[in-house]
């Protein structure tokens, strides 16, 4: 289990973590969302031992985690980081990159374990080229890759598909997320999108004011967002009579109490998001068809 007790820090005098309090089980995978400078990746920095706290401890089971003051070497065995910059060996190939940490002694099952990353982040075709000459998204799936090799018991990501395009984002972050629960990887996602924490997040804690403003189970969060940040993070959103709605839970109907008058509407796929006006307020709804601009509707809370 990992345990964070009362972990406060500041690079000089101005605090960026206060207090933080927060555990993860063995297998378990934790998201830490904020917004940008909300002190995620210095966060995961701590956790990684880069960085002295200034006060409170961290734990890995029964190793406390300590920084360079009592470190020579920062970081530990058991535990993985892949950081926004990805530090890889550009004039090496990617599966030198991936093997760089597993032993020469057993070279059939040091290539069989490089093999089965390879395919994991689906990168065999460039296998034997060097780093330099990958894309961002390529070397990002790289640095995953190398991370796992050893299989750590904790695996630490900042934002770990941000380079990756969308076409593949969706199907590679399944494969390293199914492969982490599989292999029992403890993980902590920093990350800025819904996505890595939807569907995939067991539990997640939001830093706001250098503290943690909420956490919980992802399910919990989103219907019960509590504040703009969380609810905005999960999507567009309205508060009405203080109640968040999100504009997905709302409807066009034949008549009630809400007429709103559409401003815009934008096309986004399965759905059109209309941007209206109720009482001099801006309302979000989804709308299966497109909506001119001034056209008057009514709209419901749908109450699931
Ligand atoms: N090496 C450093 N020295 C001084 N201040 C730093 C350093 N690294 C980060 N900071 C400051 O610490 C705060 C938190 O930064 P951090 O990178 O942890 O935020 P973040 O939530 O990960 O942001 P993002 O989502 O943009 O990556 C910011 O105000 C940043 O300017």
């Amino acid at each position: 289990m990992l345990q964070v007790t009362n972990l406060s820090f500041s690079y000089q005098q101005t605090p960026i973590l206060k207090a933080i309090t927060l555990q993860a089980k063995a297998g378990e995978h934790l998201a830490v969302i904020g917004e940008s400078g909300s002190g995620k990746s210095t966060l995961l920095k701590l956790l990684y031992g880069e960085f002295d706290a200034n006060s409170g401890t961290i734990f890995w089971k029964n190793t406390e985690i300590l920084g360079p003051k009592y470190n020579l070497v920062v970081g530990y065995d058991f535990m993985k980081y892949v950081a926004q910059e990805f530090d890889l060996m550009p004039y090496t190939t990617v599966s030198e990159n991936i093997g760089k940490h597993l032993s020469n002694f057993y070279p059939e099952k040091k290539q069989a374990r490089i093999n089965e990353l390879l395919d994991l982040v689906e990168l065999h075709t460039f296998a034997k080229t060097k780093v330099k000459l990958l894309s961002g998204g390529q070397k990002q799936r790289v640095a995953l890759a190398r991370a796992l090799a050893q299989k750590p018991e904790i695996l630490l990501l900042d934002e770990p598909f941000s380079h990756i395009d969308n076409y593949q984002k969706q199907r590679l972050r399944r494969r390293i997320f199914r492969f982490l629960k599989k292999e029992g990887i403890t993980c902590v996602v920093a990350t800025h999108d819904r996505d890595d924490v939807l569907g995939f997040a067991d539990n997640m804690v939001v830093l706001n004011n250098q503290t943690i403003a909420a956490k919980g189970q992802p399910i919990n969060l989103y219907n019960n967002p509590k504040s703009d940040l969380i609810a905005a993070f999960f999507g567009e959103f309205n508060k009405i009579n203080k109640q968040y709605v999100y504009a997905h839970q709302l409807q066009v109907v034949a008549h009630s109490d809400m007429r709103v008058c559409v401003k815009q509407a934008y096309f986004k796929g399965a759905y059109y998001l209309i941007e209206a006006q109720f009482n001099n307020t801006p309302i979000l709804f989804e709308h299966a068809t497109h909506l001119a601009p001034n056209d008057y509707v009514f709209l419901e809370i749908i109450t699931e």
